[in-house]
């Protein structure tokens, strides 16, 4: 599991070791996992370091003396290196370090900005020191404008390998917002511990893939703001019946999805909990529906029963719902039946406050917007957009339940504020259907909890949230190796995950 701190959390822990006049050391730490990231992806880039041509943007903070240090190292190893200050001053033993190594050194400004920017779109690797946690609000001046020019390079798919000094800058640490420019990066080389703004909102979406570099402030952290779970954190979440169980002890799974209007959410839902594995799924809908339902899923057992005669231990709702009434009702019913339940969809404008942590309910943006303001608070899709985390806590907060906020990172939050950022899916699974089979794993997996309520830990059900986010986005991941993913079509790259985590044998997966 990776353990996410804010800027402000990181900076205070680098406070002792700084007392102790420790600050160099971890400079030179710091430059040299981000000398040693940058070599390793050049190498495989371009074969060698000799004769890579590298340009590090350089501010006048401790940011720009991690790259200085870096790029020296590079430099040392053959490149042909050239640093572009972004401030009238920078790290001077930095810039010396570097200067010693031939490094060629120019001042940005206003009138050389645009020639700069198309040096760097040449370059075959550009290091970004502009700004560290020290940052405050996006790039401005110039650098503005270098960052925009290679931005737009990395839409068309072209443009240098950009390698991030412990974030790209304009990035927030805290929160990951970008106010205005941040300069997005293939890779993020972050020293000391992950930041919570690498893993959400805009700044999750800049930072590339994210490499930590231990510089030893591990004792002086304290608790981690954020997590994300690994691929070995799920083996222990994800359902494996033992030999003593039959269906029911495996754990049954009540799905109140689907309408005549829209009979394939809950034919997408049912498909994707029977895959991640449930003792039954009993399904409550329109006769139609239960039809459909029985001729792709014949394991299903169907009724149009209420949720209260339902024995079950479990709940999905609200996928594909509109506006029948019967499933609104069992939506409602489920969220008060004091099991754990996934609300989705339709069913969250149906959502108040006084609900319970095992109600998970999985918004994305705009329906988050019209939770929120039923709940009298004001945010624009925008807003969480830009500011994820808030309002995924403050939506937790103000209901008592789980909440899951889907985007392209998606975060869990409870009630409490544990919060799990997972950002394994591909953007092929923005398509509708998703949310559907997202809630299907989900729900299974909120029946085959076997965690005894003794044990269930602050943000046992955000942990819950984000295992099924993280095996929904593998699962996409994997069906896009053969083209766009189709949600309904999901099922054997579900299934193939959860025997691959859970140590089964298996037969290997095409
Ligand atoms: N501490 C340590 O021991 C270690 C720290 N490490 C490294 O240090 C980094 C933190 O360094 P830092 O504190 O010097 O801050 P950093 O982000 O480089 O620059 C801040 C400067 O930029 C300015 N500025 C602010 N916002 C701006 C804006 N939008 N646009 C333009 N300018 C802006 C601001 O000036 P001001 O506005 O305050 O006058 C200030 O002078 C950290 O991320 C890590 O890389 C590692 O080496 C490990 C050891
Ligand atoms: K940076």
């Amino acid at each position: 599991m990776i353990s996410a701190y804010t800027g402000t959390a990181v900076r205070r822990a680098e406070t002792p070791l700084l007392a102790e006049g420790r600050g160099g050391e971890l400079m030179q730490l710091a430059a040299y996992g981000l000398y040693a990231a940058t070599a390793d992806r050049l190498a495989a880039r371009r074969g060698r370091i000799y004769g890579a041509a590298v340009t590090v943007l350089a501010g006048r903070g401790n940011n720009g003396g991690d790259a200085l240090y870096a790029a020296a190292r590079l430099a040392r190893r053959g490149a042909a290196t050239t640093a572009v200050l972004t401030s009238h001053t920078a790290h001077p033993e930095a810039l010396a370090a570097f200067r010693a190594q031939g490094g060629k050194v120019l001042a940005l400004t206003e009138s050389n900005a645009a020639a700069l920017a198309g040096a760097a779109l040449g370059a075959d690797a550009v290091i970004d020191g502009v700004l560290g946690t020290g940052g405050s609000g996006g790039l401005r001046g110039p650098v503005r404008l270098l960052a925009e020019t290679l931005n737009a390079a990395r839409l068309q798919g072209q443009g240098p390998l950009v390698v991030a000094c412990d974030l790209p800058s304009g990035v927030d640490a805290d929160t990951g917002q970008v106010e205005g420019t941040c300069l997005r990066a293939d890779l993020t080389v972050t020293f000391g511990a992950v930041k919570t703004g690498l893993l959400a909102g805009p700044g999750a979406a800049a930072a590339g893939e994210i490499r930590c570099i231990d510089i030893g402030l591990g004792p002086h952290l304290g608790a981690p703001s954020a997590y994300r779970l690994q691929a070995k954190d799920l083996a222990g979440l994800l359902p494996v019946p033992t030999p003593a169980d039959y269906k029911y002890s495996r754990g049954v799974l009540g799905i109140a999805a689907g309408s005549d209007t829209y009979p394939g959410a809950a034919l997408m839902a049912t498909g994707a909990a029977l895959a991640t594995g449930v003792g039954m799924v009993r399904y409550l809908g329109p006769g139609a529906v239960a039809r459909l339902i029985n001729l792709a899923h014949p394991e299903a057992v169907c009724g149009s029963g209420t949720v209260g005669d339902t024995h079950v231990q479990a709940w999905v709702a609200g996928p594909g719902a509109g506006n029948d009434e019967d499933q609104r009702r069992r939506a409602s019913d489920a969220m008060a039946s004091g099991l754990p339940a996934v609300i989705d969809a339709d069913a969250i404008a149906a959502v108040r406050a006084g609900l319970h942590p095992g109600v998970v309910l999985t918004p994305h943006a705009g329906e988050l917007t019209a939770l929120l303001r039923s709940l009298g608070e004001d945010a624009s899709r925008a807003d969480i957009e830009a500011d994820p985390i808030r309002y995924a806590r403050l939506a937790a907060q103000l209901t008592g339940a789980t909440v899951l906020l889907k985007g392209w990172a998606t975060l869990a939050a409870a009630p409490t504020g544990e919060l799990y950022s997972q950002a394994e899916a591909t953007p092929w699974l923005a398509t509708a259907g998703s949310g559907d089979t997202l809630a299907g794993i989900l729900g299974a997996l909120l029946a085959t909890d076997r965690t005894p309520d003794t044990e269930r830990e602050p943000g046992h059900y955000a942990r819950l949230a984000a295992a099924a986010a993280h095996l929904h986005g593998r699962a996409g991941a994997l069906a896009a190796v053969d083209g766009p993913v189709q949600p309904s079509l999901l099922e054997p790259q579900i299934r193939s995950l959860v025997a691959n985590l859970t140590g089964r044998p298996r037969r290997k997966f095409k």
